[in-house]
């Protein structure tokens, strides 16, 4: 389960360039949830995640995994367990090694100084793990992965950042600089193994089909506080007219909230 408690950012604390980014978030995500995040450019979705990673560090509050207490965890130990994505495919992989080494480096999450020679049976099983995919890049094991394509490099990316079951997944409009297709067929394979794997995961994303469609439960977020948090039932039987009227609502809501004080 992941948990947050009050939790406060702000860039630049007591200069003109102040931005408080996210204001008292709580949030409860259950184990095995996968939720999906909307909200307008600036909400403060990735500063979000930035924070659950460990990229940022609250101003405020706590942050609890599986009841531990990670707010101050440093970034690369928290990667042992918080696996991440992000827009750009570029970002996931190393470019200049090759498939096989890359899924090399995503086994030792956290432990690169542990990076060995590959076995016969991992390389069996990185194979077994590609295969899955679908895109026959089992069969390209040793090609370097900066000539694949954004998609192929993003299902890659995908498969490495879940390669070592993380305990959470962020997934950070990872499929938004794909073409509608090679989206569609990243977004089905991470629902597999979100599905397969029982990862409790957290997808942000501007498109609100993508958001009822994949997401058990939805957050909308606006100005760096949580608006409303969707829960399976009310999400039945909702369309993407009801979250749009939803989402414009909290937000007309909270200006109004914000203008009275
Ligand atoms: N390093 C930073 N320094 C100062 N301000 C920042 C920094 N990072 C983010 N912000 C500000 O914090 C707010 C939240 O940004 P954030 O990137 O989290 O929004 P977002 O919801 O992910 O937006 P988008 O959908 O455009 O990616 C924005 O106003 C942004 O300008």
């Amino acid at each position: 389960m992941l948990e947050l408690q009050d939790i406060s950012v702000v860039f630049h604390p007591d200069t003109i360039h102040e931005k408080k980014a996210l204001s008292h978030v709580n949030l409860q995500i259950q184990q095995g949830d996968f939720v999906t995040i909307i909200g307008s450019n600036g909400a403060g979705k990735s500063t979000l995640f930035q924070t659950i990673s460990g990229a940022i560090l609250p101003a405020q509050g706590h942050i609890y995994l599986n009841h531990q207490d990670i707010t101050n965890l440093k970034e690369y130990k928290r990667s042992r367990f918080i696996g991440r994505l992000f827009q750009n495919p570029l970002k996931g992989t190393a470019p200049t090694m090759t498939i096989e080494e890359n899924l090399a480096l995503a086994g030792c999450q956290g432990h690169y100084f542990k990076l060995k020679p590959v076995s016969h049976l991992q390389r069996q099983q990185m194979k077994e793990a590609l295969k899955e995919l679908g895109l026959g890049l089992e069969k390209r094991m040793d090609t370097k992965v900066g000539v694949l394509s954004g998609g192929q490099r993003q299902a890659l990316s995908l498969l490495m950042a879940t390669y070592a079951k993380p305990q959470l997944l962020l997934l950070d409009e990872h499929t938004a600089a794909l073409d509608p297709q090679t989206a569609k067929t990243v977004l089905d394979l991470t629902a597999n193994i979100v599905r397969k794997n029982q990862m409790t995961t957290l997808m942000i994303t501007h498109n609100m089909e993508d958001a009822i469609q994949y997401g058990q439960k939805i957050i909308i977020m606006s100005e760096g506080r949580i608006l409303d948090f969707i829960d399976e039932k009310r999400k039945q039987n909702l369309t993407v007219e009801d979250l749009i009227h939803l989402y414009t609502q909290h937000t007309h809501d909270y200006h109004d909230h914000i203008l009275l004080q």
